[in-house]
């Protein structure tokens, strides 16, 4: 029987309210999302027991047993058999859901029928990775709703530099912010929309900095490149994105960022853009 391949593309929170927290500590979010271009590789093919196999540029501390989502997705999907080759392109712990955007192209591969609230068990970012698309999420993460985002160029830069979720919420010290509108903008083009998300937050940064400086050394850096629009973390950090009006502009911002930083991993690509199943076209440099 033939393999089948998957992509798992990079999840990005444009904006990230945290809007309060419940009883059991988990938070209340309101976030426009959207995928980008560049993401994981994964090819599931059919003979022998149920394993899984890590490899590529980001594949370090990767780990390869039952605790990876993709096998904990796989089994809870009720796959006792096949191998499955992960492709690590994206730095894990690194805000944009590299575990989750595996665990939800694993299931979407098998096809199967498991409740979203399993779904769920498996992370709060799984739930909007299952359809990469753009959309707005609330609830904890399991109350999405398709928005319409026009694709944005953009830059996506992590200086190589881990943070556990858990510890930047931990750090947030205003839990109860306020939320985005109740009807998002309806966007006139490109410009129109980063206008808007300028006036929009990442709860998270703040806190983010303050654990991990080097999320405000690389927030400067996106700040004073040419023709950035806007600058923002993405999820919980380290990863940040920088948002332009042209392609012709991100490119030329990404020469300047990779000589400047030859050690920080960068992509770039069109977010909110249909994402493809096997091709995608945003590039990428190891450090
Ligand atoms: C920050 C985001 O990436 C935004 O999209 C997500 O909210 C986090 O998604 P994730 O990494 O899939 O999160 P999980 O693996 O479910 O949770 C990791 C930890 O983050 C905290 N957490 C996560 C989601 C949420 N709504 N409230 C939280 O407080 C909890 O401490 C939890 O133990
Ligand atoms: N398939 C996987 N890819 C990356 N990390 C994984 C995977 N499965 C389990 N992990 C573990 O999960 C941890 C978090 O990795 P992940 O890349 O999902 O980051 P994240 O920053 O929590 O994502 P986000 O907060 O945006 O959802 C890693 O440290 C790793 O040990």
């Amino acid at each position: 029987m033939s393999a089948t391949d998957v992509f798992a593309p990079a999840k990005i929170n444009l904006t990230l309210h945290v809007t309060g927290q419940r009883d059991d500590g988990y938070h209340l979010l309101d976030s426009l999302v959207v995928f980008a271009p560049v993401g994981d590789r994964l090819r599931l093919t059919p003979d022998g027991a149920l394993s899984l196999q890590v490899d590529g540029p980001e594949a370090a501390g990767v780990p390869s047993d039952g605790s990876n989502l993709v096998l904990r997705a796989a089994r809870m999907a009720g796959q006792e058999s096949g191998q499955i080759t992960l492709t690590k392109q994206l730095p894990a712990s690194a805000g944009i859901g590299g575990g989750s955007s595996d665990a939800a192209a694993v299931l979407r591969a098998l096809g199967r029928d498991v409740p979203p609230e399993q779904i769920a068990q498996l992370g709060a970012d799984v739930p909007m990775c299952m359809k990469p698309r753009p959309q707005r999420v609330q609830g904890i993460g399991e109350q999405l709703s398709v928005a319409a985002i026009p694709s944005l160029p953009a830059l996506l830069v992590n200086p190589r530099v881990s943070v556990p979720t858990p510890s930047v919420f931990k750090a947030l010290r205003d839990k109860t912010n306020p939320p985005m509108p109740e009807t998002l903008p309806k966007f006139a083009d490109r410009s129109d929309c980063i206008d808007w998300l300028a006036t929009q937050r990442n709860d998270l940064q703040v806190p983010a900095m303050m654990l991990t400086p080097a999320v405000g050394v690389v927030l400067e850096a996106l700040h004073t490149l040419p023709g950035t629009r806007l600058a923002r973390m993405s999820g919980s950090g380290a990863t940040c994105f920088a948002l332009f009006d042209d392609t012709e502009a991100m490119r030329f911002a990404e020469i300047s960022l990779r000589a400047a930083h030859p050690d920080w991993w960068i992509a770039s690509g069109l977010l909110g853009d249909q994402v493809q199943k096997s091709a995608p076209s945003m590039a990428t440099q190891e450090a």
